[in-house]
This record gives C-alpha cells, structure tokens and sequence, in this order.
C-alpha cells in the first residue's frame, strides 16, 4: 500500500472515532443538542508515513487530530498509538504517552507564551517528562534548535522577536523535545507567509526522514498536501468520505466531494485553467449540530440518489488501499 521506503507498520489506529460538543442554552444551561465535529472515522497510520487530511473549514479535522491525541474525552470510539489504546485512559494516566505524540500548531504566536524565553518553551516538555539535569537540558535545547534551523545565540530572546517562520520552528522545537514518534500538524503553515512555507514545509520533511516521523498533516492547502502527504484522507461534516494513496485520490478521485473539493483548485497555468472542467457544489455546508440524514454529503451532491437521502453510505474498499462512503460504490 505504501512506497518501498515506507514501514507497513501501524503506528495509530482510530477505530470508529466520534467527538461530540454539547451544546447548552437557557439560565440553568440544559443540554439542547451537540455539535457532531467528529462522528465516526476510522484509519491507520502507518509509521514513518505522512497522512494528510483534508475537508473544507469545519468539518472537523482539527477535532479529528486533537482527539486523537486526547487533547479532549472523546465521545466514542478507539485510538491506539503502538498498540496501546488511549481512546479510554483517563487524562492523568495519559501522561505517560504525552511524550510519544506531539502537535504543532497553526498559528505560532498564540501558542507560544509571549513572556518565556525562546530556551523555556523549547525545554518546558523536558522539565515535566525528563529528569536531565539542568546542564543537560540546556544542552538538549541548544541541540533542538540547531535541528530546526535557529541560531543558538538566540535561545534567551523572546517570541515577539521572531519572524512567523522562525515561530514556528520554536514551536517544532519544542514538539520534538520529548523524541515523539507521532506529530499532528494542525495547519502548520497556513499562517505564514507564503514564502517561507516551503522553507518550514521542507523542515517537517527533513525531521520526518532524521526521526523516522510519523505525521498527521491536517490542511485544506490540496496542492501542499499533494506535496507532502503519501496517502489523503478526506473528510465533509464529522466523517471520511474517502481515502487513498495521494497518487490515486488526486488522479481517479471517487467520491463526489473529493471530485469537487479538487475541482476547485486553482490551475497556475492560464491555458489550462481555461480547460478545467469545475464542479460548483450549491448549497452550503449543513450544521454539525443536524447533519442530514442518509449521507452527509446528500443536500448538496451533484450526483445524489434516493438511497442517499435515507441510508448512511457504508465504508468500502473500492481498490487495494482506496476507500470510498458512497452509495455510488457500496
Ligand atoms: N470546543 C468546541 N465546542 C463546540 N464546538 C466546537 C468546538 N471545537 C470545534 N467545534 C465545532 O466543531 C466543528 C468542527 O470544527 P473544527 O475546528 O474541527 O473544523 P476544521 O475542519 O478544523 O476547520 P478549520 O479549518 O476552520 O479549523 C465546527 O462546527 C466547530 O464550530
């Protein structure tokens, strides 16, 4: 299923995952409803690969990673990271596992606190998960900043002097402080300038290939993902719609939204945008809190079906490694 390069080794399992928000109204706050951010995905991801996930803002793809690291109670469901489930540990059990899996987040300039030392954040984790000395840590901090890409020199200036780039490899830093094997990467570089993507791009590449990474990469950036990701998933409104290898999703997409979603991406080529076929989907995204029933997708499918309307569409393997939810394949 993957490149030679890659280990067919399973590093996180998600078993039928589902976070649900409650929603409170009223004086005495009484539970109305919930948001549904995540109803029931499943995947695995192989070690040392790159899973890219994808879907338009909201539907729910930063839940998706935040729960599989426990940074929530998950509602249902399963998460095992090297065997070991973590889906049900209460929090303070979890500590344990903190150090395997890491998440480097979106915006750099508010995750980092703005009154600790650049040294502090990169060696915060060591301080609760690590009994080096404090020579030890210092030392351990200096070596993380040479692998990220900044200047030792500066170890004792603040976030504020920073460009966003150098932020996030602060925040990269600090993420591989505790050697994780598992890191997700929750928009890494959607908020930096468009120059120095790549450059940040090219980091997590590097790192993955020196630590044997294995990485959740959550965007809606497509061609970013086409770049970095060995296998897509796709996700519309709590759910995974389809997945594959990034070659197969991006050349033969099955699923009507994966269709559209990749329609959309701009063509840099003026002669070729000119040619490409877009699919408009109408309608917008239904609410979280009371998705359609049948398919999620059905309100707004340009290839939609009665059964659709009515019947969840199963999970099948199309082909070896390509799973698809549509009625159009079950
Ligand atoms: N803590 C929360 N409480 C209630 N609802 C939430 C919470 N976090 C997320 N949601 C809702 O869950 C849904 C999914 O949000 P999420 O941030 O996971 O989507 P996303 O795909 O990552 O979007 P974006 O790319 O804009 O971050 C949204 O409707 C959001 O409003």
């Amino acid at each position: 299923m993957l490149d030679d390069t890659k280990s067919n080794k399973v590093l996180v399992e998600v078993k039928d995952l589902k976070m649900h928000f409650p929603i409170h109204a009223g004086i005495f706050k009484k539970r109305v409803g919930e948001v549904k951010a995540v109803d029931g995905i499943s995947f695995d991801i192989y070690e040392g690969e790159t899973l890219g996930l994808v879907g338009e803002s909201g539907c729910g793809k930063s839940t998706a990673g935040r729960a599989i690291l426990r940074l929530y109670d998950i509602t249902e469901g399963s998460v095992k990271i090297d065997g070991v489930e973590i889906g049900d540990t209460p929090q303070p059990n979890l500590r344990k596992m903190r150090p395997t899996m890491q998440m480097v987040f979106q915006d750099p300039q508010a995750s980092l606190n703005p009154r600790m030392s650049v040294a502090a954040i990169i060696g915060e984790p060591l301080n609760e998960h690590s009994d080096m000395s404090k020579a030890e840590k210092r030392e351990k901090v200096l070596s993380l900043m040479d692998q990220v890409g900044l200047n030792r020199d500066f170890a004792n200036r603040y976030p504020h002097e920073f460009s966003g780039g150098q932020r996030q490899r602060i925040g990269i830093a600090r993420a591989l402080a505790l050697n994780p094997k598992f890191i997700v990467c929750d928009e890494p570089i959607a908020a930096l300038d468009v120059s120095i993507q790549a450059q940040v791009v090219n980091l997590l590449e590097d790192l993955q290939e020196e630590f044997g990474l294995t990485y959740l990469f959550i965007s809606h950036d497509l061609s970013m993902v086409r770049h970095i990701a060995d296998r897509v998933a796709v996700m519309y409104l709590g759910r995974v719609v389809e997945l594959a290898s990034r070659e197969t999703l991006f050349s033969d997409p099955k699923h009507p939204y994966t269709q559209a979603l990749l329609s959309a991406v701009p063509e840099p080529d003026p002669w070729l945008e000119e040619k490409v076929d877009r699919i408009l989907l109408e309608g917008d995204v239904p609410s979280p809190s009371n998705p359609p029933k049948g398919c999620n997708f059905c309100t707004r499918c340009p290839q939609v079906m009665e059964i659709c309307k009515t019947e969840e569409p199963p999970t099948v393997e199309i082909a070896p490694g390509h799973i698809a939810a549509c009625h159009l394949y079950s």
